[in-house]
């Protein structure tokens, strides 16, 4: 591994990035620019996440613009194969060979990115699947484990080798709270090395992980910033009351009798402090 790459300022960046499925434009001129820590990639079923996570990770191939990964170009074949060697990727639904144990599921993968010594890989295998809670769970074969389980063979797959970039889709889907609030420190560790991008439904993970939150909608970005200026973004804008609301962007019921509603307030509106959720609401009902 290079040391120039963790002093890379830019690790990843993109310019009027495009993705089209026949007239369905699923990343439409993306600009992007990650400098390091924990990246979260929020926004609805169908914006897009997956799809760019997928050109990030060298799966997919974009339309149009550019994409520059650790500073290589993933357009030419040798930089896409170093890209691929230092980047760790989760994609949303993993494929892994069920007559594997997680033990051999890793180490492949480890063999896949060319790391040669058998010794560091033993080591590196165990060590990334204990620090998921798979400790007691090397020997069996992954179709004998449960969803979530296997879920975190694969992020155990991912993080093999401490890449510099981690591109996580999703990673914690169907993780029980326990593994989700342990993933969060493995995550900050892997932080700690490099830089993690990864894509959630889930506000309050990106309230307690991220340093900074992208918003997608439709294909676009249409927010950035850090989870408190997420917050932020809704601050002031944010009542309850027992009825509907005109002026309201979004009303929810969260409770017997009782709405919460984003948007411009009535005067004497009953305020309430926003949360990234709130926030999350309303830039994306903003953006359309
Ligand atoms: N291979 C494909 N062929 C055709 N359309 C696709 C393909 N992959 C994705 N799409 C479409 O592109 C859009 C973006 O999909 P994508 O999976 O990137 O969204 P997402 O933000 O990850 O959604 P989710 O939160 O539901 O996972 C959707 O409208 C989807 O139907």
């Amino acid at each position: 591994m290079t040391t120039t790459a963790r002093h890379t300022t830019q690790l990843v960046t993109a310019s009027r990035l495009t993705k089209r499925f026949g007239p369905l434009a699923a990343v439409d001129e993306v600009d992007l620019s990650v400098t390091g820590g924990i990246v979260g990639l929020l926004g609805p079923n169908g914006a897009g996440k997956t799809t760019l996570l997928r050109i990030l990770a060298t799966v997919l191939a974009p339309d149009a613009g550019s994409v520059s990964m650790l500073g290589l170009d993933p357009v030419s074949p040798s930089q896409r194969t170093e890209i691929r060697r230092r980047l760790g990727y989760l994609p949303q639904a993993p494929k892994l060979y069920g007559g594997f144990t997680p033990l051999e599921m890793v180490d492949y993968v480890a063999v896949l990115k060319e790391h040669t010594d058998r010794a560091w890989r033993r080591r590196e295998t165990r060590d990334a699947l204990e620090a998921l809670g798979l400790g007691d769970k090397m020997h069996r074969r992954i179709r004998t484990l449960s969803g979530g389980m296997q879920q975190r063979v694969a992020l155990a797959a991912a993080m093999i080798g401490s890449p510099e970039l981690l591109v996580l889709d999703e990673p914690a889907t169907g993780l029980d709270p326990e593994q989700r609030i342990a993933l969060r420190s493995v995550l900050a560790g892997s932080a700690r090395e490099g830089t993690v991008l990864l894509s959630t439904h889930n506000t309050a993970e990106v309230a307690a992980l991220c340093q900074q939150v992208l918003v997608m909608d439709r294909g676009r970005i249409c927010w950035s910033g850090t989870p408190a200026e997420l917050a932020g973004a809704a601050q002031g804008r944010v009542w309850e009351s027992e009825s509907e609301e005109p002026t309201a962007v979004r009303s929810w019921v969260t409770g017997p009798g009782n709405r919460r509603h984003v948007g411009d307030p009535p005067a004497g509106a009953a305020l309430v402090p926003a949360t990234v959720d709130d926030g999350y609401l309303l830039v994306t009902r903003l953006s359309r």
